[in-house]
């Protein structure tokens, strides 16, 4: 990193976090800015429930929509020669996303959230506060695309990084000192790289869990960031990104390469994405109650099962020490590769496909899929095995879910017969 480690600097503006020095006239390089939407300003009444604040917004709209309208436009008129309209460009700012980032910003506790075009330009953005040098200090069990893009940064960057197994806090410690310019975990290890160095950033990807099942602002970490495309939209139907901050001041900073490079949600995405999350409470109970189903189905009959929600999980503690739910996504193994492409192609229900957090089950092999950006050698030492199966479950009748599964498992020869019904092969060994 840097030795002034200014990558990720809190202060590089100079700033504080009041909301004035946070949306300057200019910026860091003394230029000009564009009209900035508005800060979000969530708070500004009684605070609901979560099932509540989903579905609740306030708007100022010229005629009480109900529904947010979609602002097609590239381009406001401004009403002097000298610009200073509240939008001027729909790259810089639009009121469809100026909307759903207040309603964001909202549900996940945040003083400002921003929107992009899909959760790798959340994390593409992010990294734009580093500069050549800085170090980040991030899990081993990544998503592929999140590795990719900092084996990208770290091979044409000049950042380093550290994957490293988060679920051991002193092996993170091992690696955290001054030069640590960003980290992803919470909360211990929050603490501990904020110690090692005040101006290092704890980021945080909580697609899994969603603002419903998780606040990582609220358990030490400086950015939280999303992929839209999953729970918060849930129906498979948009790509977006999400940020979330509370120092308004570091939130200025991401807003700056957004507006930079045009990563910014597009209206129509938005109004999407804005109507999807309203219903994320009941989607997530369902599927979550389906998921938890479904793991003791699997691991009742021998299999070993990948999901917080069982008490065999090693961070089962942890998890909820820290987290209101254990979320819809689980894995498990067979033993055999054949046998796991047999059980996935056998499915019915569960469409084959990378991704997750739709209202449809989906069934994938992440080593083929969504983490083949990962080389088989990394993959083998991060000890995700080739026949692992993930399940990404939605809110069909769970019924019907285990019964597909049932038929899978059968008819790809993944179970052993037997009198009192039927046993995973693997069980045996
Ligand atoms: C955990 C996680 N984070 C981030 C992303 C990136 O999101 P997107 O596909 O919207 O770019 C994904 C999936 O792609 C993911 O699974
Ligand atoms: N071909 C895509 C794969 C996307 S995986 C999507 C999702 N995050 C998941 O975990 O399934 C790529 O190369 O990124």
């Amino acid at each position: 990193m840097s030795a002034s480690g200014s990558g990720a600097s809190n202060s590089d503006a100079g700033a504080s976090s009041s909301v004035k020095k946070a949306f300057p006239q200019v910026d860091l390089q003394g230029n000009d800015l564009p009209p900035s939407p508005a800060p979000s300003s969530p708070h500004t009444g009684r605070r609901y429930n979560i099932a509540t604040e989903l579905v609740y917004t306030d708007s100022n709209d010229q005629y009480n929509a109900s529904s947010v309208p979609i602002y097609q436009s590239a381009t406001f008129k401004q009403s002097s020669g000298s610009g200073g309209g509240e939008y001027d460009y729909t790259r810089s700012g639009n009121p469809t996303r100026t909307h759903l980032e207040r309603h964001l910003a909202k549900i996940m506790s945040a003083q400002r959230a921003l929107v992009v075009s899909s959760g790798m330009a959340a994390l593409d953005v992010i990294t734009r506060l580093l500069r050549p040098g800085d170090e980040v200090v991030t899990g081993d069990d990544l998503y592929g695309g999140s590795h990719r893009l900092l084996k990208y940064l770290s091979t044409n960057g000049g950042i380093v990084v550290h994957h490293v197994d988060t679920t051991q806090p002193e092996k993170v410690m091992e690696v955290l000192s001054e030069k640590t310019a960003m980290i992803v975990d919470i909360p211990k290890i929050a603490t501990a790289a904020h110690e090692a160095n005040p101006k290092c950033l704890v980021s945080v990807d909580n697609t899994m869990m969603s603002p419903l099942l998780l606040n990582p602002l609220e358990l030490g970490a400086d950015i939280v960031y999303e992929s839209g495309t999953k729970y918060l939209s849930g129906h498979h139907d948009l790509m977006a990104g999400v940020l979330a901050v509370n120092d308004l001041s570091l939130g200025e900073r991401l807003y700056f390469p957004i507006n930079a490079s045009g990563c910014g949600l597009s209206p129509f995405d938005s109004w999407l994405l804005m109507r999807g999350v309203k219903t994320l409470k009941v989607r997530m109970d369902q599927q979550q109650s389906n998921a938890q189903r479904i793991a003791e189905f699997l691991e009742s009959h021998g299999f070993k099962v990948r999901y917080p929600g069982l008490r065999s999980h090693p961070q089962y503690e942890l998890h909820n020490s820290m987290a209101r739910g254990a979320g819809a996504v689980l894995s498990f193994e067979t033993g055999d590769v054949d046998v796991s492409e047999r059980i996935v192609e056998s499915a019915k229900i569960w469409a084959i496909s990378v991704s997750f957090g739709c209202v449809n089950s989906l069934i994938s092999m992440p080593c083929r899929m969504s983490h083949a950006s990962i080389d088989a050698k990394t993959r083998a030492e991060r000890a995700m095995p080739e026949d692992l199966i993930r399940l990404c479950v939605g809110i069909e009748d769970v019924d019907d879910l285990i019964d597909d599964l049932r038929r899978a498992l059968v008819q790809s020869g993944a179970v052993n017969m037997n009198l009192d019904g039927f046993t995973a092969n693997t069980a045996s060994e």
